[in-house]
């Protein structure tokens, strides 16, 4: 029985590596993926993950139909045995049905990867959508560790250095970028909620005592 998949997880726990790797394994037994991605880090088309692997995708524009461009591949004599959806996150509400549909109308499996919720800790429009139908929820098995070395669970944006919690809710952006661009940190819940990252974690544990201790 075909299925909608949702591949979730905070950043950098390795959903790219994972897409490519079930696309690799089907590739390896005749099996012809189509992939569509949104805005990655590697630029426009592209399907990339930091273990160093980068393949072409299709840029699902804001107005694509998804469901339309896979019957309209097959129309034309295309061969489409399965889809994968990389940054799933950032897909509208309507294109995630559309991938229901590819799954219910065409019979695909299809295999979406995102983050659930952004550095509000809000889910994105496409997530949740993806939490409503999806037949599968899967968490990633390689967890994201927290500075403290607690699971990640959530993802903190920093801008200058400090964790912000006002702003776009989409940004893209990396992990361990230098100070003064934007940037993301995975974080435990008990360090979001605190603001604490780890830079302010260190911050905190190198200053001073405010107050001098005085001998009684
Ligand atoms: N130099 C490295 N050596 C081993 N593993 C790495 C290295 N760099 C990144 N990784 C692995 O890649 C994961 C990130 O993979 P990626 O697919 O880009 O994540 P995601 O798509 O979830 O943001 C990291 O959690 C880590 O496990
Ligand atoms: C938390 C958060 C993330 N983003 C962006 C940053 C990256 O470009 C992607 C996530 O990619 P990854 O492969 O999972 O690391 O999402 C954002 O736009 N807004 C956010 O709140």
């Amino acid at each position: 029985m075909p299925e909608l998949v949702f591949f979730s997880g905070t950043m950098d726990c390795g959903k790219s590596t994972l897409a490519l790797q079930i696309g690799h394994n089907r590739s390896a037994r005749g099996l012809q993926g189509l992939i569509f991605t949104r805005d990655d880090r590697a630029g426009e088309g592209k399907l990339s993950s930091r273990l160093g692997l980068v393949t072409d995708a299709v840029e699902a524009g804001v107005d694509m139909d998804l469901y339309a461009y896979v019957v309209d591949e097959l129309s034309r004599g295309g061969r489409v045995d399965y889809v994968i959806v990389d940054e799933a996150q950032f897909l509208a509400p309507d294109q995630i049905d559309q991938l229901a549909r590819i799954v219910d109308d065409l019979e695909l499996d299809v295999f979406a990867f995102g983050i659930t919720t952004d550095f509000r800790t809000k889910l994105f429009p496409g997530s949740q959508r993806l939490i409503e139908l999806a037949d599968r929820i899967e968490t990633l098995q390689v967890e994201a560790m927290c500075w403290c070395g607690a699971r990640a669970t959530h993802n903190a944006r920093t801008v200058a250095g400090e964790m912000v919690v006002d702003g776009a809710q989409v940004v893209v952006g990396d992990v361990n970028r230098p100070a003064e661009e934007v940037g993301y940190e995975v974080l435990c819940r008990r360090h979001h909620r605190r603001r604490m990252t780890a830079a302010a974690a260190q911050a905190g544990a190198l200053s001073p005592d405010v107050l001098p201790v005085v001998a009684g």
